[in-house]
């Protein structure tokens, strides 16, 4: 059996790029995860989601332990067969998700209790409890369990939810136990503290993971203080392992984040961004909805070989937003996916040829700062 592992194969600068090998296939990073939430990327068949160019999507624990339940889906085969998707599978741990959806919390050492926000049922995640859950559904990358402090916040409050976070995973990794071919990451907290994040780092590296997530950010900090921790963050974790930034992002975020030597990104914003009309091109963002579209027979992007721009003018694309009709989200989220995965491919490609600087000023001079 394939064991994971991280083959680092080109840098450019902070830039690197390569190949991470599972059993279920290879991930070329830097890549960006789309994020498959309730055992769907929203409005994308599989196929389409794979035809994008993608070779991992995200799960969630919450939102699985919930509905339909983890123990149902490992009934029924596990979440690749469940969902049709028979690539690589990355599952967050569920502590974010209740932190930011749940009713009725209350954090303690064991971990969270919460009311669920479908029904108002209860119920508890701990870190062990957290990896049987991402056992059951049969992750192939399986996320730390962490708690993600809401900022801003101050020193002391962050310092005592990193080393929570720590204890955390200490506790994930004995849990997960010995399984060969399935990675644990852990999750780098502190906030957008240099010292506290070294601390954080110095932890995980001392228990041991296949990978490492620079969590804690994309939380409402802006992109300055991002990039201000993604200037020192990714170094403080180990260079031979893939480096995972949850949660982002926009374009330039990405961008941004891998010439500071982030390998791994998830965001539900090309997705989201497909149903509310928002469109994502190398010349800047289209807002489908505006009237300026109603006559146009261009397509979004001309130079882009997705459906939505091989078979379909602005015009129309506006109508059927504007309709409330489903081919509207299909179409706008498989042009977003399909762009996202365009940018990540160029990024591949120029770091391996020694030309992400030029790539980089080529991505900027590009885009318009207002809609297009
Ligand atoms: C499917 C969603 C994955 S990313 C969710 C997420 C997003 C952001 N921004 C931060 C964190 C974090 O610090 N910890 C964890 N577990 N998850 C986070
Ligand atoms: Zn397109």
């Amino acid at each position: 059996m394939t064991r994971f592992s991280f083959d680092l194969k080109a840098r450019d600068g902070r830039a690197r790029s390569g190949v991470i090998s599972t059993p279920r296939g290879e991930i070329r990073t830097p890549a960006f995860m789309p994020v498959g939430t309730a055992a769907t990327v929203k409005a994308m068949l599989p196929e389409s989601v794979a035809a994008t160019g993608a070779d991992i999507l995200l799960g969630n624990t919450y939102h699985l332990m919930l509905r339909p339940t983890a123990e149902r889906i490992d009934r029924l085969g596990g979440l690749h067969k469940f969902m049709n998707w028979d690539r690589p599978i990355l599952t967050d741990s569920g502590g974010f998700q209740v932190m930011s959806l749940a009713g009725l919390r209350k954090l303690t050492e064991e971990g969270v209790t919460f009311k669920s926000h479908i029904d108002g049922s209860k119920h508890s995640l701990t870190p062990e409890r957290s990896m049987e859950i991402q056992r059951l559904l049969g992750s192939d990358i399986v996320m730390c369990f962490d708690e993600c402090p809401a900022l801003p916040a101050d020193r002391k409050r962050i310092e005592a939810s990193m080393q929570l976070s720590m204890r955390w995973a200490a506790r994930s990794r004995d849990a997960f136990g010995d399984r060969p071919g399935h990675a644990l990451f852990g999750i780098q907290q502190g906030g957008l503290d240099e010292d506290l994040r070294g601390q954080s780092a110095e932890a995980l590296r001392g228990i041991g993971f296949d990978g490492y997530a620079v969590g804690g950010l994309a939380v409402g900090e802006g992109q300055e203080a991002m990039f201000s921790v993604l200037d020192f963050a990714p170094d403080q974790l180990p260079e031979d392992k893939p480096r995972y930034l949850m949660g982002v992002g926009k374009p330039d975020d990405i961008v941004g984040a891998v010439a500071r030597g982030i390998d791994m990104m998830d965001c539900v914003l090309p997705s989201r961004s497909g149903r509310t009309g928002q469109v994502f091109t190398r010349r800047g963002v289209v807002n489908i909805k505006n009237a300026r579209h109603a006559d146009d027979p261009r397509p979004l992007d001309e130079d882009c070989t997705c459906p939505a721009c091989t078979g379909y003018s602005r015009a129309y694309l506006h109508h059927v937003f504007r309709s409330h009709e489903m081919i509207s989200g299909m179409l706008l989220t498989w042009h977003n996916l399909h762009y996202f995965q365009e940018l990540m491919s160029g990024m591949r490609d120029a770091i391996s040829e020694g030309t992400f600087d030029a790539w980089q000023e080529g991505f900027h001079a590009q885009r318009t700062k207002g809609d297009i």
